[in-house]
């Protein structure tokens, strides 16, 4: 890493500076329908295809902002022997079977032998299983240490909050590596300057504490917006709140808490019902979002190191107007059919990436929700016209990016859960 990057987000929209992705690899692939929902996707998915339009986010972005690969940034790390050896140890806590001595083999010894690139491929793409005695070679599993299936969600096993890295507390063991590497990246890459903070260090943690950063929205640095459901418990959303206390900081902060179902798994993160678009405009699943349903909204307001109160709100756009913000909702799959609206829901049709305000991405199979867009003043540009400067984005003020997605989707995501900011320019708000 050549510049040192200052890590500061401080809202979902700020134009962006720098962003963390992970271009989908063999990972994605080698998994069977029918362990698909164990690897936590909706449909097995075709590693070319995806890879195409992966492109189309990762090279938009690239035009826009400084980018960095997670796998370069891992050899980076790897490269420090220190490093490599306090991440293969931490690995073995984890995942025990790592650190067994087999007949033939240890898969610790194997990855402790490997050049830094090669290693972490291996920590991405997994290590596949060697036959060395009678219940391996019976064994139905392929992998002694699993491929990190998630990793092309950036989002969610690390947040930039501020200044500051949130280490996610997986909800779903099989994601938890990614944690790991995340946090690696930014204590031993002394480019980025930053702090992490990771739930498990603290010895009194709820075993009932979890985070993923699809659920964690920075709205304006005094308000966060957290999803609880599958993924962020309360314990998850009070470690967060313990955190912000610490801080004592004398103005006031807020954080809203919004409810989500837990079926169908679409519903995971907050960042498939809800994202911000521009200083005045969202994007809601409106039957979630707007509609009267048992799903509570919670406001938790701090001054000074201390919870002022805890109140419940009518929804998540009443609540914001109070604090200020007075947004706009688009609707995800348009004003009219509840079908078309749940369809593209479904397809993360709400998930949208902001790199600056009013210019954001999303997928374009999207059509009723690109249709509200466009009627709410947003330019639909597509990303291949861009990537082959057929139109050049400085001619536009507001617009939704378009990439093609009919596999990347199938993983369980969108746009911005395939990216982790680093850095954003401050809001004119
Ligand atoms: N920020 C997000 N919405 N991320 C989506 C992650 C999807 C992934 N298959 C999972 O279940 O973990």
């Amino acid at each position: 890493m050549e510049n040192y990057v200052e890590l500061n987000v401080r809202s979902e929209i700020g134009e962006l500076e720098g962003v963390i992705l992970h271009t989908p690899g063999s990972e994605v692939e080698n998994m069977t329908p029918e362990n698909a929902e164990r690897a936590l996707y909706s449909d097995i998915l075709n590693l070319a295809v995806a890879r195409e339009e992966y492109k189309q986010l990762s090279s938009v972005l690239s035009t826009v902002a400084q980018t960095y690969q997670v796998k370069d940034l891992l050899t980076t790390v790897l490269g420090n022997e220190k490093a490599k050896e306090a991440i293969v140890d931490k690995v073995c806590l984890m995942e025990p079977q790592v650190g067994v001595k087999g007949n033939t083999y240890c898969i610790k010894d194997y990855l402790l032998d490997q050049e830094p690139a090669v290693l972490a491929s291996l920590l991405i793409e997994g290590v596949p299983l060697k036959a060395d005695n009678l219940t391996k070679f019976l064994s139905k599993e392929r992998y002694a240490m699993r491929p990190l299936h998630n990793f092309f969600f950036t989002r969610d096993a690390s947040m930039s909050v501020v200044d500051e890295v949130l280490i996610g507390k997986m909800a779903n063991s099989v994601r938890d590596r990614e944690s790991l590497i995340m946090q690696s990246i930014f204590d031993y890459i002394p480019g980025f300057k930053t702090k992490t903070v990771n739930p498990i260090d603290n010895p009194a943690l709820d075993s009932a504490c979890t985070i993923e950063g699809g659920d964690v929205l920075i709205a304006r640095d005094d308000i966060l917006i957290i999803g609880n459901g599958t993924r962020t418990s309360t314990q998850g959303i009070d470690f967060i709140l313990a955190q912000l206390l610490t801080q004592k900081e004398k103005r006031q902060r807020h954080i809203l808490v919004q409810e989500l179902p837990s079926h169908p798994e679409s519903f995971i993160h907050l960042d498939m019902v809800f994202t911000l678009l521009d200083v005045d405009k969202c994007m809601v699943y409106e039957p979630l979002i707007l509609r009267p349903n048992k799903y509570q909204t919670v406001h938790i307001t701090i001054e000074n190191g201390k919870v002022l109160n805890i109140v419940h709100e009518n929804n998540l756009l009443e609540a914001l107007k109070k604090l200020g913000m007075d947004l706009k909702p688009i609707y995800c799959g348009g004003n009219g059919d509840p079908w078309n609206q749940e369809r593209e829901q479904w397809h993360s049709g709400a998930n949208f990436f902001a790199i600056g305000p009013g210019k954001v991405l999303g997928y374009g199979r999207n059509i009723h929700t690109m249709e509200a867009m466009n009627k709410n003043g947003f330019e639909i540009l597509r990303a291949k016209d861009i990537i082959r400067h057929k139109i050049e984005l400085s001619d536009y003020e507001k617009y939704v990016i378009t990439i093609e997605g009919s596999e990347l989707p199938r993983g369980g995501g969108g746009a911005r859960c395939m990216t982790m900011p680093v850095r954003r320019k401050p809001v004119n708000w």
